[in-house]
């Protein structure tokens, strides 16, 4: 519950309660930062989404302690009047709306550009002309492929971290070419970032972009079949997890040799509500969130996603736990994939003093343990009733 005695900022001055508009609440990183700033802030959320199953703990029934400090605004921002009102009469606007699942990028391109491009634009407007503050979600996948990735595949130069590392003020964005459309989402939202700064050179918007970096954890995107559609590809840890809830191997794509490094949703949402609160050190920054200690091949996450899921199951293992599939199969056509992407930690560091805390271990431990508790009834069920005809 909220504390009554005040709360300071990193420069110990009262953090005044505020009202947020936070657009896409109702999704993986919007229904873990309201339950924070309901649990832990005095804050009030206009909360701004089409769907709102991921929230409705904190919006039912009147008795929670955090009643009127929530209100839930079921609006498509594509084409909804109300949004500049919304906007107008917060203090801080969040925008964490977008398709950004990999699996649309290259079959539902024009849905990707719009949803991360076009859709945001009335917001960045709406928060420049009414002096208002917005922290806009990005993406790590602006840095695209590293430098390292067009290199010989012996080069020595592959080890060195100034050929791999990603760094908000230096690295370049490298995406593949137009026809591998993969890279609609990542340049979609590389131009937001671009015409974000500008408003803020030009015009003085007050900005902070956030990058994560593999956030992962409880409530993220769906299990096929279950709570989404039966056809639907999901990022890789809902993929991985309906797997393993139905005793499938897990599929590796083009040998599951990309690297990633994961951060549990609950360490990154620290870093956000230190944006929230402290703005004369978050404004006009990029950030970068995310776990540079949680690196892991594909490969190596299946493995170790397979003895977890043994563990908080009971269950054993399958005979063969992974399977290669081609991402032409997987994804279909236009799919390509970034190398490797490790954060530089060195900006969120000097700003905000954060740093994760989770193991991919522990995360994993306490992300399958949720997946386990709410899935594995539902799949069993499923799995016995008999196809419809
Ligand atoms: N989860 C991650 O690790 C990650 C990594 C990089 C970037 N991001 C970015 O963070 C943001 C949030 O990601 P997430 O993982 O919570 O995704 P999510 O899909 O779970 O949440 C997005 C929410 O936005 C809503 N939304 C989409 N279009 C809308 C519209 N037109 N009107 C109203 N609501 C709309 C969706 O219904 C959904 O609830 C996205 O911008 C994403 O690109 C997330
Ligand atoms: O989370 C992020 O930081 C960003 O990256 C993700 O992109 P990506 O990491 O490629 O998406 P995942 O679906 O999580 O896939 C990770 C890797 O696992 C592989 N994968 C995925 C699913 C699967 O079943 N098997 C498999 O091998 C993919 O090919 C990819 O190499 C998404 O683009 C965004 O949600 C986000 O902007």
């Amino acid at each position: 519950m909220a504390s009554t005695t005040a709360r300071l900022d990193l420069d110990g001055n009262t953090i005044n309660p505020m009202t947020i508009c936070m657009i896409g609440a109702g999704g993986f990183i919007g229904s873990h930062l309201c339950d924070k700033l309901m649990n832990e802030t005095p804050h009030t959320v206009l909360a701004v989404d089409v769907y709102n199953d991921k929230i409705k703990h904190l919006l039912e029934p009147d008795s929670l302690p955090w009643a009127g400090r929530i209100q839930f605004h079921r609006l498509n921002i594509k084409n909804d009047s109300r949004l500049e009102g919304l906007i107008k009469c917060s203090d801080l606007t969040i925008n964490l709306a977008a398709i950004c699942t990999p699996a649309d990028y290259n079959t539902r391109p024009l849905d990707t550009i719009y949803s991360n491009f076009i859709d945001a634009l009335p917001v960045v407007k709406y928060c420049s002309e009414n002096s208002k503050r917005l922290i806009h979600f990005s993406t790590c996948e602006v840095y695209g492929k590293t430098i390292g990735s067009y290199l010989p595949k012996d080069s020595p130069l592959r080890q060195d971290p100034a050929y791999y590392i990603l760094k908000e003020d230096t690295s370049p964005c490298i995406f593949g070419s137009v026809e591998k459309q993969r890279w609609s989402y990542a340049c979609a939202k590389q131009l937001i970032e671009r015409l974000i700064y500008a408003e803020g050179a030009e015009n003085g918007l007050e900005f902070t972009i956030v990058r994560p970096f593999n956030w992962i954890g409880p409530r993220m995107d769906f299990i096929p079949g279950i709570d989404g559609p039966s056809e639907g590809v999901p990022r890789v840890l809902a993929c991985f997890s309906n797997n393993l809830l139905r005793r499938e191997p897990l599929k590796l794509v083009d040998g599951g040799e990309s690297q990633r490094t994961f951060v549990y949703i609950k360490d990154a949402i620290e870093a956000v509500l230190l944006m929230i609160e402290n703005p004369g050190r978050a404004s006009g920054h990029i950030f970068n969130v995310g776990n540079p200690n949680n690196e892991v091949t594909v490969r190596q996450l299946a493995e170790m996603m397979t003895k977890v899921y043994s563990k908080v199951s009971g269950e054993d293992s399958i005979e063969t736990p992974t399977i290669d599939v081609s991402s032409k199969e997987f994804y279909g056509e236009g799919y390509d994939d970034s190398d490797k992407r490790i954060p530089d930690m060195t900006i969120i560091n000097k700003q905000l003093g954060w740093d994760p805390k989770t193991s991919l271990w522990d995360l994993l431990e306490s992300t399958l343990t949720y997946q386990h508790k709410t899935y594995a009834e539902a799949i069993k069920q499923a799995i016995a009733k008999p196809v419809a005809s």
